[in-house]
């Protein structure tokens, strides 16, 4: 197994220019595939999950050309991919699986999806109910309820759906950019509690912009609007990655600073520019500019009790953070954590005691208890979750060694992150 040493640093500052939102990148990947016309996508990431997608797509017929180093060229299918019948490997992209297992399965196609292992025991049995009532044809092909699934052309169905909204937000992201492939007005409503709202801001503010405009009751109900049809914007610019910017203003705050990261700002769409906020309650300096954040701090920083619902992946930076924080950290309502790339609560609490922390976990939370004084010298598994590398290299700003295991995981969001992260420690 390959391991990456990071030397204790004593400071961080610097400026440093975001990779592209994978959130973003791959719904405008999408969008444009499945308009009218050709998009011009400017800033598109570069790394595994968005790779995944822009396979796919090529796959199913869609013509891609890369026009620039981050710059794509995506000629439109105005809803029809051209490939009726493909086998698609997804690797562990939440964004590409949930969205094309409902856009195919709405596209009169024959169609098998799979992942990586750990992507066939990450749910997405509640994306299939809602689909098999919008009259998509679905068999699992291993665990009911979990990929690989095989999709088989189904037939019109009813105009209400239902999802279940508690366990994953991209199931109902999923519907609302597929559903306009029907060309009938359609309803979703969402059962129960719908978890990392922020997202579905993403998708609606995305659907807009390729004309599709979803009528919003509250969090409750979204109506699609009849004959509703993708059209290309021309040109697209993907914002920075605002969850790859919580680890650098992390460093920022703990390192003094001042660290400013580029490419998101005061008019991000993105949920996770709140991260700011939080780093903020914990003792930070943060200064918003239109397209920058910037991040400073006096070094101690002061122990937050916080709902991360709204920041599920940012909010793993605020438990590492917590080892730099004067106080007990309590991050709550994080149960999706346990489904995503790795069981995130468990191998959080798992590594931050190596590093000599005290951790109580819950079904739904994580508390952090800093030690004394941070044990040198750790070497972190971690999980191939590129968020368990990326958070852990903050660790090495309390003046200690520490060892990275299998350092490479960071390349599903961000594969250039430890030299950048190299360029801002001091
Ligand atoms: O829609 C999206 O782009 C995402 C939604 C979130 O997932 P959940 O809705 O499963 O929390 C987030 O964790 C993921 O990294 C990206
Ligand atoms: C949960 C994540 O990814 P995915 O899009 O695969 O759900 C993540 O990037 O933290």
């Amino acid at each position: 197994m390959e391991t990456l040493n990071l030397s204790p640093a004593h400071a961080a500052q610097g400026t440093i220019k975001l990779p592209g939102s994978k959130s973003i990148s791959n719904r405008t990947l999408l969008l444009a595939a499945l308009s009218s016309g050709t998009t011009e996508i400017r800033d598109l990431l570069a790394s595994d999950d968005t790779a995944r997608m822009l396979e796919a797509l090529q796959t199913l017929g869609v013509k891609l050309t890369q026009t620039g180093a981050d710059d794509w060229r995506v000629e439109g299918t105005g809803g029809e991919f051209p490939v009726k019948e493909a086998d698609l490997f997804l690797g562990n992209a939440g964004t590409a699986f949930r969205p094309l297992t409902a856009a195919l399965a709405l596209s009169r196609g024959r169609y098998k999806l799979s992942g990586i292992q750990r992507m066939h025991e990450r749910p997405i049995g509640d994306l299939v109910d809602a689909l098999r009532q919008a009259g998509a044809e679905i068999e699992y092909l291993g665990n009911a309820g979990f990929p690989p699934l095989q999709i088989t052309p189904g037939k019109p169905g009813a105009d209400r759906v239902s999802v279940k909204g508690n366990v994953s937000s991209q199931f109902l992201t999923a519907l609302l950019m597929a559903l306009p492939l029907t060309g009938r007005k359609t309803t979703i409503e969402v059962v129960g509690e719908l978890i990392s709202k922020p997202y579905i801001e993403i998708t609606l503010n995305l659907m807009a912009r390729f004309g599709v405009v979803v009528e919003r009751h509250g969090w409750e109900a979204f109506t699609i609007p009849a004959a509703s049809r993708y059209t290309s914007p021309g040109e697209i610019y993907v914002e920075g990655d605002a969850s790859s910017a919580s680890y650098f203003l992390a460093a920022g705050a703990i390192g003094r600073g001042p660290v400013r990261v580029e490419g998101v700002g005061q008019k991000s769409i993105q949920g996770d520019v709140r991260f700011a906020e939080a780093l903020q309650a914990m003792g930070a300096d943060i200064r918003f500019g239109e397209n920058w954040i910037e991040a400073s701090g006096s070094g101690k920083l002061k122990a937050i009790d916080l709902d991360c619902n709204h920041i599920p992946d940012a909010a793993m930076t605020l438990a590492v953070a917590a080892l730099f924080a004067h106080g007990t950290t309590t991050l709550r309502n994080i149960a999706s954590w346990r489904v995503k790339e790795t069981d995130r609560i468990a191998a959080m609490a798992t590594e931050l005691r190596k590093i000599g922390a005290t951790v109580e976990e819950g079904q739904d939370y994580i508390r952090v208890t800093p030690p004394t004084a941070l044990t040198p010298n750790a070497a972190i598994d971690t999980y191939d979750d590129h968020r368990m590398a990326m958070c852990f290299s903050l660790v090495a700003l309390g003046s200690v060694p520490i060892t990275i295991n299998d350092p490479k995981c960071v390349a599903k969001t961000f594969p250039d992150y430890f030299e950048r992260f190299g360029t801002i420690v001091k």
